[in-house]
């Protein structure tokens, strides 16, 4: 007999990784900025780490003065990660999201866009999100694609989880400008079909499907008007 795992509905929406919290939206949107720009910093620093050709010692020092600034942040710490919150007007805010988390130096990050048809995102991705050369790793054009596929599941009402993700790589995506997109192509009961992809200036590089399933028991807010 196989025991079952339990799901993201039992191990984080009722455990608290979803947890409500009524900080006025005005309040989420100042702290955001805030912490915002300290991440953009973090997206600069990676990026000159990576394409940095300055003398060894001059590593060392940078490196030390990181470290200082490491032990000014740690001053102050959640005792884990961000988690998902939401308010009463079900403006929601993940900034450790590794997608579109805004306090998140490692997420691109993806801003999404919805629309009637369901989402889309443009971004740039640099030398962190490189694979084979030049080219954007396969890994994170289906993390980029996961996401954007499940928040227009989500459609910005209810929290709808990848069940499965299928990936067809047509040719190799270039580092720089793309669009990401999804919308849903079907729906049953707690399941929604999405299609999306991710296109060059010459067309589609990644085409994805997937089913996305709303746990049971989850609310779904009312329909908000399109943005
Ligand atoms: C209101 C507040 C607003 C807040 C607003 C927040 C913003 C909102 C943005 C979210 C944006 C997220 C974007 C990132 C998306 C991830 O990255 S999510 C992380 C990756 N996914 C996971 O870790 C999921 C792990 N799996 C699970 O937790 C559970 O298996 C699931 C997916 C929740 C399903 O569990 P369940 O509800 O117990 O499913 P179950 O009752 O067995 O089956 C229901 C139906 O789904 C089907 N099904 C079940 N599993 C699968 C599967 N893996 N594949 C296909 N079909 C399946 C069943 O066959 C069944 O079908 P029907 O019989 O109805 O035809």
């Amino acid at each position: 007999m196989t025991s079952r795992q339990p799901s993201l509905r039992a191990s984080a929406w009722q455990a608290g990784g979803f947890v409500r919290d009524d900080t006025p939206t005005a309040e989420v949107e100042r702290r955001e900025a805030v912490i915002e720009s300290l991440a953009g910093t973090v997206r600069d620093l990676i990026d000159a780490t990576i394409r940095t050709t300055v003398e060894d010692d001059e590593v060392h020092r940078v490196r030390d003065d990181l470290a200082a600034l490491v032990d000014r942040l740690r001053v102050s710490q959640l005792p884990g990660p961000a988690g998902v919150r939401y308010n009463t007007e079900f403006r929601s805010w993940n900034w450790g999201n590794a997608v579109v988390g805004a306090a998140n130096g490692i997420a691109p990050p993806l801003r999404i866009v919805h629309d009637s048809d369901g989402c889309h995102a443009d971004v740039v991705l640099g030398a962190a999100y490189e694979g084979p050369p030049g080219l954007v790793h396969g890994g994170v054009s289906a993390l980029l694609l996961d996401h954007i596929m499940g928040e227009t599941a989500s459609g910005r009402r209810r929290t709808a989880f990848t069940g499965t993700l299928t990936m067809r790589y047509r040719r190799g995506t270039p580092l720089g400008p793309l669009r990401l997109e999804g919308r849903i192509v079907g729906e049953e009961r707690r399941k929604i079909f999405v299609a999306g992809s991710i296109s060059d200036a010459d067309g589609v590089t990644v085409e994805a499907e997937g089913v996305f399933i709303q746990p049971a028991g989850t609310p779904t807010a009312p329909e908000r008007p399109s943005t």
